[in-house]
């Protein structure tokens, strides 16, 4: 391991997967189950999205330990309909509950051309585009959301009760320059406004309002308040739509329903995850959909930026360059996350690890 500067350190992926796994046995998951969730948490670091990689294991492992999180939970997926599954988390770890809908939507979109898979009692699943890399990786096209602890007020209202709930769009380029969109309906996510909190930053008063409903700078006064929607009322009907399919639909809770993480670390959260997975290979060969990709972001690269050192890109660039070079040269992590990392690791954490 090198230490690159007084806060972050280079640890080669192999290492960090291995030291992450060993974490989260040591919490109680099962091995395979221990490696569902590291695949996922450390794809978020290798994409540059931190506050939703490993740095997670604080709050994942605390409510292990609170009992808010089942870490042998018993995931099971039921086959209403040959192109639709429903899992049942069992209020497991979510990623891992997302790794199981994700694996069931993609037999289901093997089988029909498309494939959903509607996941209820699960917790916090971490960032979308890991599982859009996994399904565009294999071929397929996927829409992917999750509702979430309620953070922003009805558009007009003046308290908490939609949820940042993320939504993510993935069409692979089989050449690797995979469309990814992945978006919460709020301007930022929370965690930015924790880290600036941490930091010692002012945030744009564009991000989100006191609890009285007036915009701030304050992180402080932000995270006592209510975070702002993106575009408005566009953005609050576009979170209560992945609510609905995520949440309501996947008879998960929804919007007030949804236990807060924070608020409740011991209670189950009973989020849901919907995904929508469409098998590319049945809509036309390999290199009819590498050319139309590849025109694709030709067509947006070639447009003249505003400004010289910032060329026009398009959704995912940032995180697969990230990805590139973070597999090379090492993950970039905090280094109190990799000290917590190590304690779990290295200690029984005070649940029993399961066989
Ligand atoms: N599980 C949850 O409850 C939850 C809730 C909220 C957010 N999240 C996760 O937090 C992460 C961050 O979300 P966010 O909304 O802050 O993301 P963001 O604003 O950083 O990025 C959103 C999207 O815009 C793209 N993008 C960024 N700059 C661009 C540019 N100049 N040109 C073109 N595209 C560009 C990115 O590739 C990304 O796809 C996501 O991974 C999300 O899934 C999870
Ligand atoms: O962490 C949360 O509370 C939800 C989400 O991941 C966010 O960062 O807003």
């Amino acid at each position: 391991m090198n230490t690159r500067t007084n806060d972050k350190v280079l640890v080669p992926q192999d290492q960090l997967t291995a030291l992450g796994i060993a974490a989260f046995q040591n919490l109680g998951l099962a091995p395979n189950a221990a490696a569902d969730v590291v695949k996922i948490l450390v794809l978020a670091d290798l994409f540059g999205l931190s506050t939703h990689g490993l740095s997670r294991i604080e709050s994942y492992g605390s409510r292990i330990q609170v009992g808010g999180i089942n870490a042998n939970a018993n995931i099971t997926v039921d086959k209403p309909a040959a192109g639709l599954r429903l899992v049942d988390g069992d209020n497991g770890i979510g990623p891992l509950v997302g790794m199981h809908a994700l694996r069931a939507a993609m037999e289901a979109a093997q089988d029909c051309g498309i494939g959903m898979a509607f996941a209820r009692q699960s917790n916090h699943f971490g960032p979308i585009s890991p599982y859009g890399l996994i399904a565009a990786e294999a071929g397929f096209a996927s829409i992917i959301g999750s509702n979430a602890t309620t953070t922003i007020a009805p558009w007009g209202g003046t308290d908490a009760r939609v949820g940042n709930s993320p939504i993510a769009f993935a069409v692979p380029n089989p050449a690797g320059r995979h469309f990814l969109l992945d978006m919460a309906m709020s301007v930022v996510a929370r965690a930015k406004i924790r880290n600036a909190l941490k930091a010692g930053s002012e945030i744009p008063d564009t991000w989100a309002t006191d609890a009285s409903g007036r915009p701030t700078t304050n992180p402080k006064e932000a995270l006592d308040g209510f975070l702002l929607p993106i575009g408005g009322h566009k953005g609050y009907g576009l979170a209560l739509m992945v609510d609905l399919f995520a949440g309501l639909l996947s008879n998960a809770a929804y919007l007030t329903h949804v236990k807060s993480w924070v608020d409740a670390p011991d209670e189950p959260q009973n989020l849901g995850h919907f995904f929508i997975l469409i098998d590319t290979r049945k809509l036309g060969s390999v290199q009819w959909l590498t050319e139309r990709m590849t025109d694709f972001a030709a067509i947006l690269h070639d447009s003249p930026p505003a400004d010289p050192a910032r060329p026009v890109i398009q959704p995912g660039e940032i995180e697969l360059n990230n990805l590139a070079r973070q597999k090379s040269e090492g993950i970039a992590i905090d280094a109190d996350v990799l000290r917590l990392l190590q304690q779990y690791a290295n200690q029984a954490a005070g649940v029993q690890p399961s066989a």
